[in-house]
């Protein structure tokens, strides 16, 4: 039996996942790292921490499953996209900490840049908003503020990279610095219809060519890690953004196909095919996996930037829950909110509303409301802002019959249907909800010979749950509307 090795560097932890040729999970390893919030509307990661944290995987998962490493073919990379570093060609030590993808601190530039008319240019370019989610004024702020680094970004002695590139270049020892088609169209200085970073956004956010990553096809041979640091050496063949390795490990390979995942933020993805779709609705354009020679492809995309992370803040912030899973029994001990709605826009509202001044609400707070009503209403907030984004989508044109769905959060059944009750569609989960992961191992295997074509990555999909819509349409269209009202007294102010 032949295995693959897929590293899911996410933003709330890092995962290391052996998969058998079946799309099997047979070892899994993972540890949370420290999230930083140095002032409002700031998320720093330190990117040291996201390396170690991401070999200590790599090294557990080996030396605890029983898989013997020379049967490991190939190893495949997923991250959390946009977030970004920048650091010292010569020593490997970044300049400052990493600017996380939730960080809203490039938001002035973006004002400034909207103000002088470029945002047209942009979206058609980039098929992005301008907007401080994306690594391009990360990046821009970072030449700007951090000691030396616009002076010694000319003279060269610097790289940029997001989360994939910072791997590759750690475990190849500092011998490659590369990029995929998916990652680099996060950056905002990608070119999604050449393939190519562009001039003309280099020189608009000022950042030099010499900083950027080569870009790759999603399914290639990057580079090899030594032996020296597993024990044996392994091809690198498969990196992908998160979002869109999910896309791949949900087997969403065609046009009209969708999936939705719930990890910190929450992320729809549609498949449109070779179409490049302009949203009218505030929603992104974004390339999917590339493997083989095939020409471009696209998806749009919704993106929820706190999702998960809410839990997370029931848990770290108001300390109601020890565990995120402990979330749903608490939530489940009552029948309702109580009239409780929560947006928690903590670091602005993304997809549809694009409100980047936005901070999160507690609206319908009365004397009998609990921590468990906060709690459920949470949860619900997942879904709430999930099915904006999907209506979103249906404004643009484009309806579902069904959603896939995935990610740490998609084990919470209460969720997932109320997710379909709002939606007024099956919402599926598959066996395997470590799609993120399993897309990497899936575009490594392509490259490594473990699967021959797509159609025989199609087959491996297995259900394990198929949620039906209960509520009645009119019922699912008032909690919208009360969700509208609560995304309304957010933004007012703003
Ligand atoms: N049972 C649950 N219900 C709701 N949210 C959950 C549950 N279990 C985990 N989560 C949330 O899911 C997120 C982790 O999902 P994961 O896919 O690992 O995220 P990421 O890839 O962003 O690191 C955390 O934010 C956590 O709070
Ligand atoms: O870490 P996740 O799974 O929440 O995904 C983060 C996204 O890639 C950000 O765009």
């Amino acid at each position: 039996m032949d295995y693959l090795l897929a590293l899911d560097q996410g933003t709330s932890s890092s995962r290391s996942i052996l998969f058998d040729r079946n799309g099997q999970i047979v070892g899994l390893a993972q540890q949370e790292f420290t999230q930083h919030y140095p002032q409002s509307g700031w998320v720093e990661h330190d990117a040291l921490e996201i390396w170690r944290t991401q070999l200590v995987t790599m090294q557990k998962v080996l030396h605890q499953s029983a898989v013997d490493i020379a049967r490991v073919r190939a190893v495949g990379i997923t991250n959390q996209r946009e977030t970004s570093v920048l650091w010292d060609r010569a020593t490997g030590q970044p300049l400052g900490p990493a600017i996380v993808w939730q960080d809203r601190r490039g938001e002035p530039l973006c004002r400034q840049l909207r103000d002088q008319g470029h945002e047209p240019m942009i979206l058609e370019k980039t098929g992005l908003r301008l907007d401080a989610y994306f690594s391009a004024t990360k990046l821009a702020w970072m030449l700007e503020h951090l000691p030396q680094a616009r002076a010694r970004a000319d003279k060269g002695e610097l790289l940029f990279g997001t989360i994939d590139s910072w791997l590759i270049w750690q475990l190849t020892g500092g011998k490659v610095h590369a990029t995929d088609v998916t990652n680099a169209s996060r950056t905002m200085l990608f070119n999604v219809h050449t393939g190519q970073w562009d001039s003309q956004l280099l020189d608009l956010f000022q950042i030099p060519p010499s900083l950027l990553p080569q870009v790759m096809p999603s399914s290639a041979h990057y580079g090899d890690i030594p032996a020296d640091l597993l024990g044996y050496a392994l091809p690198i063949c498969g990196v992908a953004g998160d979002q869109h390795s999910a896309l791949f490990g949900q087997a969403c390979t065609r046009a009209g196909m969708a999936k939705n995942t719930y990890g910190t933020g929450c992320f729809a993805l549609l498949h449109t095919g070779t179409r490049f779709t302009a949203s009218e609705n505030g929603l992104l354009t974004t390339r999917v996996a590339q493997y083989g020679q095939q020409q471009p492809e696209f998806a749009l995309e919704g993106s929820v930037f706190v999702a998960g992370a809410a839990v997370q803040w029931l848990r770290d912030g108001l300390g109601i829950i020890k565990r995120s899973r402990d979330v749903q029994a608490l939530a489940q001990s009552v029948p309702d909110t109580g009239g409780v709605m929560f947006v928690p826009a903590f670091t602005g509202l993304g997809a549809p509303y694009w409100k980047a001044d936005a901070r999160g609400t507690l609206v319908g707070i009365n004397r009998a409301t609990t921590a468990a009503h906060i709690a459920r209403a949470a949860v619900e907030s997942i879904a709430y802002q999930s099915a904006a984004l999907l209506s979103a989508m249906a404004r643009d044109g484009v309806g579902l019959e069904q959603l896939r769905v995935d990610g740490g959060a998609s084990v919470n059944d209460a969720l997932m249907q109320f997710q379909a009750d709002l939606l007024g569609i099956p919402v599926l989960r598959p066996q395997v909800v470590e799609t993120t992961a399993l897309g990497a191992a899936y575009l490594a295997g392509l490259q490594s010979g473990i699967w021959s074509d797509v159609e025989q990555i199609e087959q491996l999909w297995r259900i394990d749950k198929t949620f039906e819509p209960a509520m009645s349409r009119d019922q699912a269209q008032a909690c919208m509307q009360q969700w509208e009202k609560a995304v309304a007294q957010t933004i007012c102010g703003t």
